[in-house]
C-alpha cells in the first residue's frame, strides 16, 4: 500500500469483466487495489479505455463488480453505500440543466429537489468561481462555466469526497485552468478529489498523489513529488571540461550516461553530491550540475508504454508495480 493513513476509498482485487456483443469476455480491471487518501486532489491516471470510468461506476454502485472488495470511508460498498453516499458527491456524465434558466435558478431548483439549503446556492456559486454570471442563461455559458455550475449542483450536499470523471474533456486551456483552480479550492477546504484523466498534464499541477493504471491494473502510485523522482526519472545534467574521462567514472559508479555535446547526462537516480565528490577526487571540477526537471508526463509514458487500445498486453510490465513513497 502507497499511503498510510486515513483513506477515502480502497479497493482490493476489484475485477470487472464485460460481454462484448459476440459474446467474447472482455475484462475491464483486472485485480485493482486502488488507494486513495483522505484530503487533497488525487490523480487516477490512464490510457483510454484503461479501465478508470468503470471502477468509479463500480465504487458509486452503478454497476456491480465481479470480484474484489471497495470501501468508500472506511464502509464496504456497495453493501453500506446509504450510509456514505451524503459524503460523496460525483459528476460521472454532464447533468442536465434547463437551458433558459439562470445558473442560479437552476442551483435553487437543484437544492429544493434534494433538500439542501438554498442559502447554499451563493456560496457554491463563490466556490465554482461563477457568482458573476449567475444570473446568465445556462445555454449562454462556456463549456467550461458547464462543467464549473455541474460541480457547484455535486458541492449542494456538502460532500467530503468528489469524484470527478475526466472533468476537463473537451475544454479549452483557460476552462481546463479553472477547474483546476476549483480543485485546488476544494482540497483547500479539506475535501478529498478524485478525479480521472487519460492526459497528465492536465492533473499533474494539481494532484498530490495519483494512481497510474493500464489495462485494468495498477502500474504506480504515490506522491507525485516521489514519483518524480524514484528510479529512471531522475537525471543529472553535468558539465565539466573531460566529459570522456568523467562519464566513465561515473559510468563505473553503475549509473548511465549519456552524452550532450559537451556535457553529461546522468540517469538513474544518482545523488549529486556524490557526482561532485567522484569527479573532484579525479581533480576533475564540474561546472554544471543540474538535476534535469521530468514532467510526469513522461513519467507515464514511459510506465503505460504500449498498453494504450489497440496493442498487445505485455506478458509482465518491465517495471511492475512501482509503489512510490514506499520501501518495495
Ligand atoms: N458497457 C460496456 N460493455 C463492453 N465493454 C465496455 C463497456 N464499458 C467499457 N467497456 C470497455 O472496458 C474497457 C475500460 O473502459 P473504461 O471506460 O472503464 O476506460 P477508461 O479508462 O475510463 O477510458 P476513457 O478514458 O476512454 O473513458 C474499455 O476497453 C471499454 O471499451
Amino acid at each position: 500500500m502507497a499511503f498510510t493513513g486515513e483513506l477515502a476509498i480502497s479497493t482490493r482485487g476489484l475485477r470487472k469483466t464485460y460481454r462484448r456483443l459476440n459474446g467474447s469476455k472482455h475484462v475491464a480491471v483486472e485485480g485493482l487495489d486502488l488507494d486513495v487518501p483522505v484530503g487533497g486532489v488525487h490523480g487516477f491516471l490512464g490510457p483510454n479505455g484503461s479501465g478508470k470510468t468503470t471502477t468509479i461506476r463500480m465504487l458509486l454502485g452503478l454497476i456491480r463488480a465481479d470480484q474484489g472488495t471497495m470501501r468508500v470511508f472506511d464502509q464496504p460498498v456497495p453493501a453500506r453505500l446509504p450510509d456514505v453516499v451524503g459524503r460523496v458527491g460525483a459528476i460521472v456524465e454532464q447533468p442536465k440543466f434547463f437551458p433558459n434558466f439562470s445558473g442560479r435558478r437552476n442551483l435553487l431548483l437543484l437544492a429544493g429537489a434534494i433538500g439542501a439549503d438554498s442559502r447554499l446556492v451563493e456560496v457554491v456559486l463563490g466556490d465554482v468561481g461563477l457568482a458573476d454570471r449567475a444570473k446568465d442563461r445556462y445555454r449562454t455559458y462556456s463549456l467550461g462555466m458547464k462543467q464549473r455550475l455541474a460541480i457547484a449542483a455535486t458541492l449542494l450536499k456538502d460532500p467530503d469526497l468528489l469524484i470527478f470523471d475526466e472533468p476537463t474533456n473537451g475544454l479549452d486551456p483557460a476552462g481546463i485552468r479553472e477547474i483546476r483552480d476549483v480543485m485546488r479550492g476544494l482540497a483547500g477546504r479539506g475535501k478529498t478529489v478524485l478525479v480521472s484523466s487519460h492526459i497528465l498534464a492536465e492533473v499533474e499541477q494539481v494532484a498530490d498523489t495519483v494512481s497510474i493504471i493500464a489495462r485494468g491494473r495498477m502500474i504506480a502510485d504515490g506522491r507525485v513529488s516521489d514519483l518524480l523522482g524514484t528510479g529512471a526519472a531522475r537525471t543529472v545534467r553535468v558539465g565539466v571540461a573531460v566529459p570522456g574521462t568523467a562519464g566513465s567514472l561515473l559510468e563505473a559508479q553503475g549509473w548511465t550516461v549519456r552524452r550532450d555535446g559537451h556535457q553529461l547526462l546522468v540517469d538513474g537516480a544518482p545523488d549529486p553530491a556524490r557526482i561532485t565528490e567522484i569527479l573532484a577526487r579525479q581533480g576533475l571540477f564540474v561546472d554544471e550540475l543540474t538535476p534535469v526537471k521530468v514532467d510526469l508526463e513522461s513519467v507515464f509514458l514511459e510506465l503505460t508504454a504500449g498498453q494504450g487500445p489497440g496493442t498487445r498486453p505485455p506478458d509482465e510490465h518491465p517495471h511492475g508495480r512501482r509503489a512510490a513513497g514506499s520501501d518495495s
